[in-house]
């Protein structure tokens, strides 16, 4: 079977080998495989029972980034919202000779009582996996489907699994103005960015649709690296949390940042004004360089 189902999460597998597996909670796409090889970061100590969010893979951020701003109505929601801790539906899936491909939803009647009396809107989110031999597609599809406008941010949370993250290079973002939200200051990127010490920065209006994820290490073990491709979507996040930070989160090993970066494809500088009606669409592919 293309796509089976478990009670809790879905796995998608290709004739070539290349396999992903989605968890309903949160619709957090956890693994992702090709040449037999994980590409996807997920923490050792990811909690994965639903009592909060898991801590690797791709977490979806909706309808805020971070912590929402007073007076902003997004202000009391939890952090990055409620998308990731919510349980997700599995609507349907579908394969032909290249892609397979399974689809996920949420709408505000699947949120708990507590989220909706926090953002009060009428909205459907649909999330569309596509995996082919050697490329993953991440969709997301935000439709108002009441009668009051609302404002969102969404970002495609993604961790990547690296060999060391003192090599890596993230190429696609020389010139980008970032917020610095270590330094809580304002930069501009000069070259490719690396990872030296913790790294929490959101690129605003990224012009380059790719970003090469270079891995810097043992190409012939591990592969050159990933091309983030991004549609739709116009800001990137570079976040490792480095030494401090790890030991301060319970559900991330002390030594994991050594092996992951995430690089965030989203819409977080700004939020985005949907009217009752409209529909919002944005994506990324992930591919081997
Ligand atoms: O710990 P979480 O709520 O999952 O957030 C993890 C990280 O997400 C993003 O990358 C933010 O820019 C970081 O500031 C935050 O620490």
């Amino acid at each position: 079977m293309p796509v089976s189902h478990q009670s809790n999460k879905a796995t998608l597998s290709h004739p070539s080998g290349a396999s992903a597996e989605v968890y309903l909670f949160g619709a957090t796409l956890t693994s992702w495989k090709v040449s037999n090889k994980e590409r996807i970061f997920l923490s050792a100590e990811a909690v994965l029972d639903e009592s909060k969010a898991i801590r690797g893979g791709i977490p979806l951020v909706f309808p805020v980034f971070g912590k929402g701003k007073a007076p902003h109505i997004t202000a009391s929601l939890p952090q990055h919202g409620f998308a990731r801790i919510s349980r997700w539906k599995f609507v349907n899936s579908s394969d032909d000779d290249q892609t397979v491909t399974a689809q996920f939803g949420l709408d505000h009647s699947m949120i708990s009582d507590e989220h909706r009396s926090l953002w009060p809107f009428d909205f459907s989110l649909i999330y569309t996996i596509k995996l082919t031999a050697d490329t993953i597609e991440t969709h997301l599809k935000v439709h108002n489907v009441g009668d009051k406008p609302f404002d969102f941010n969404t970002l495609l949370h993604t961790y990547f699994l690296i060999p060391d993250e003192s090599k890596v290079r993230v190429i696609g973002l020389n010139g980008v103005d970032y917020a610095d939200k270590v330094l809580q200051q304002s930069s501009r990127q000069d070259g490719e960015a690396v990872i030296r010490g913790e790294v929490d920065r959101v690129y605003a209006n990224v012009k380059s649709t790719d970003i090469d994820i270079h891995y810097g290490a043992d190409e012939q073990q591990n592969g050159r690296g990933i091309k983030l491709s991004k549609n739709g979507l116009n800001d990137i996040v570079v976040w490792n949390p480095w030494i401090e930070k790890s030991a301060g989160m319970a559900d991330f090993g002390d030594e994991e940042y050594h092996r992951m970066i995430c690089v965030e494809a989203g819409q977080v500088a700004e939020f985005i004004a949907l009217a009752s009606g409209d529909s919002w669409e944005g994506s990324q592919v992930l591919s081997l360089l």
